[in-house]
């Protein structure tokens, strides 16, 4: 389902001006990351496709149906969105918070647990930590548990806001690597809300770098934006102007190679060795 958002505007009641005459195109089946600094309006934008947030003017457009006639509540239930903290209902069961949505949909009891077993597996949760309660959960199994929760009702959207914020870096790129997989397989629309860098370019068939007031300083994929960055702005939010984007590889222990950045931050595992075992380069030179 594609989703537009046209000449979209939100001034919230105090005045502040959080999006401005934003306008952007989001096809079918692939997912788009807005970048930007934080308070940029990102979450904004986000809230507007499941009517969390009502735009000031403009409007928000899903399979060309403005979402202003759909009611907020069925809405929500057809579209999944994870949060940073996963969002979890502390007292109920894992199982029970995957299928919470069906439940609400009128899917019976039984079908929804079947459901969330299911789900449990393709996001790659332990069938173990079923009955356990959120709280008995490390950071990343309750980012996983949120991203199944979200997939539950099979919504054909899925709203992400900064998902995996709040877990330690290697734990991250595991996430990462595991929404890439679940992408392949499931294929829906993806819009996720990310300021790192690194993220946006590995999940984002499609990248908004943003600005202040959520005004579009750059859209493309990620090589085109690391390729040709339209300005400065974009360059330096990127980190293409102070240093060669700098990738280097060295061997792992236990087999692949350890990738990170040229400030030594990890950034995953490949299997394959590097064609010359020397640093990549993600980006030319722009100096
Ligand atoms: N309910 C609200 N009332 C007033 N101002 C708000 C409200 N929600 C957000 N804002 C303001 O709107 C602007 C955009 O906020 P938003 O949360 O959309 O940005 P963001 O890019 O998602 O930031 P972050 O990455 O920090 O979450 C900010 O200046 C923020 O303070």
């Amino acid at each position: 389902m594609p989703i537009d958002f046209r000449q979209v505007t939100k001034t919230y009641d105090d005045g502040t001006a959080a999006v401005q005459k934003f306008s952007l195109h989001i096809p079918s089946h692939t997912a788009t990351v807005l970048l930007g600094s934080s308070g940029c309006g990102k979450t904004t934008l986000l809230r507007m496709v499941n009517r969390m947030v009502d735009p000031t003017s403009g409007s928000v457009l899903i399979d060309d149906e403005d979402v202003a006639r759909a009611a907020p509540v069925a809405l929500r239930r057809r579209i999944g969105y994870v949060m940073q903290n996963a969002g979890l209902l502390p007292h109920r069961k894992v199982i029970d918070n995957i299928a919470t949505v069906p439940r609400l949909n009128g899917v019976s009891r039984g079908a929804a647990k079947r459901r969330a077993y299911e789900l449990m597996e393709i996001v790659g949760l332990d069938y173990t930590l079923a009955l356990k309660y959120p709280g008995q959960l490390s950071g990343g199994q309750q980012q996983r548990v949120g991203v199944a929760r979200a997939l539950a009702a099979d919504p054909n959207i899925l709203l992400m806001d900064e998902p995996f914020g709040a877990v330690d870096p290697l734990v991250r790129i595991e996430l990462q690597r595991e929404l890439k997989r679940i992408q392949t397989e499931l294929r829906k629309t993806i819009i996720f809300v990310t300021h790192d860098v690194d993220e946006a370019l590995t999940l984002g068939d499609q990248i908004v770098v943003l600005k202040k007031g959520a005004e579009v300083a750059q859209v493309g994929t990620p090589q085109e934006i690391v390729e040709n960055p339209a300005d400065q702005f974009v360059a330096q939010f990127l980190g293409l102007d102070s240093q060669r984007r700098t990738l280097s590889a060295r061997p792992r222990a236990g087999g692949g190679w350890f990738i990170s950045d040229a400030r030594g931050k990890p950034l995953g595992v490949v299997d394959q060795a590097p064609s010359d075992q020397a640093p990549i380069d993600r980006a030319p030179e722009t100096d």
